[in-house]
């Protein structure tokens, strides 16, 4: 199975452009076009993508996932979380002024490397949406994105890390690195991380386009799991039971 990136479509220098450049997902050309090549190839892909939403003025940062047969599989995930922010001294980011935020959390989908649970990017800082992918049985947790230098050198690698340590999942990220446009320089460094937390692979620091590649061993998930039930230590007396 092969792992893109979030908005693998294209980067848009403005919200127009963006607009304009996006079309509901039947009439995706590029999604057309991974379909038949994933077909050709004989491999999933996990893609992330633009996607037309009910309004006119929002479009969906989608994440979907494609069969070795060339299917689409339904439903597909809508990034949840926006990156609305404002840091001192940049970076400055209203996505909700183009993307409408997703409604629902998409159960994991059964794939040759597991259970593979859905989100997008800026999704990793809000572990309750990956605890909740694993209380609903995912093995691989998937943050295809386009992370901000500055936010990328603090915190990306803490947080696949502790995502994959504390659901003791398997976590993939997906990448874009460098500079896209003259609005978007992105920090790179797509991983794979085991349930451990230990980094299997990851990108190197180049400008070229590059992948890391890893086994996924659901033997050895199982094991962690077992020997460290921290799912059934949960306090849910406490801070309660997420419901489906
Ligand atoms: O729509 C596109 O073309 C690409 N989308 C993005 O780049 C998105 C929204 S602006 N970026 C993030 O979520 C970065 C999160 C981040 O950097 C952090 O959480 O620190």
């Amino acid at each position: 199975m092969i792992f893109f990136p979030e908005a693998s479509d294209f980067t848009a220098i403005n919200n127009e452009e963006a607009l304009s450049l996006t079309a509901s997902i039947e009439n995706l050309q590029f999604i057309e076009e991974i379909k038949n090549s994933a077909q050709k190839n004989n491999i999933w892909v996990s893609i992330g993508v633009h996607e037309n939403s009910h309004l006119p003025t929002r479009i969906y940062n989608s994440h979907v996932l494609i069969t070795s047969s060339g299917t689409l599989i339904q439903p597909i995930y809508h990034k949840l979380h926006l990156f609305d922010i404002s840091i001192q001294d940049g970076p400055h980011f209203m996505e909700s002024s183009y993307v409408l935020k997703g409604e629902n959390i998409i159960d994991p989908v059964e794939t040759p490397v597991g259970k593979v649970g859905m989100m997008v990017c800026y999704d990793i800082r809000f572990p309750e949406l990956s605890l909740e992918l694993r209380k609903r049985g995912a093995d691989v947790l998937t943050y295809p994105a386009a992370f901000t230098l500055k936010t990328g050198m603090a915190h990306w690698e803490v947080l696949l890390r502790a995502r994959a340590i504390e659901t003791q999942t398997y976590v993939i990220a997906s990448a874009h690195i460098g500079k896209q446009n003259e609005n978007r320089t992105s920090f790179g460094s797509a991983m794979i991380v085991d349930p451990w937390g230990t980094i299997l692979a990851r990108c190197p620091e180049t400008t070229q386009p590059s992948f890391a590649l890893a086994e996924i061993n659901l033997d050895r998930l199982k094991n962690i799991r077992v020997g460290m039930p921290v799912l059934e230590h949960r306090r849910t007396d406490l801070f309660g039971e997420s419901s489906k």
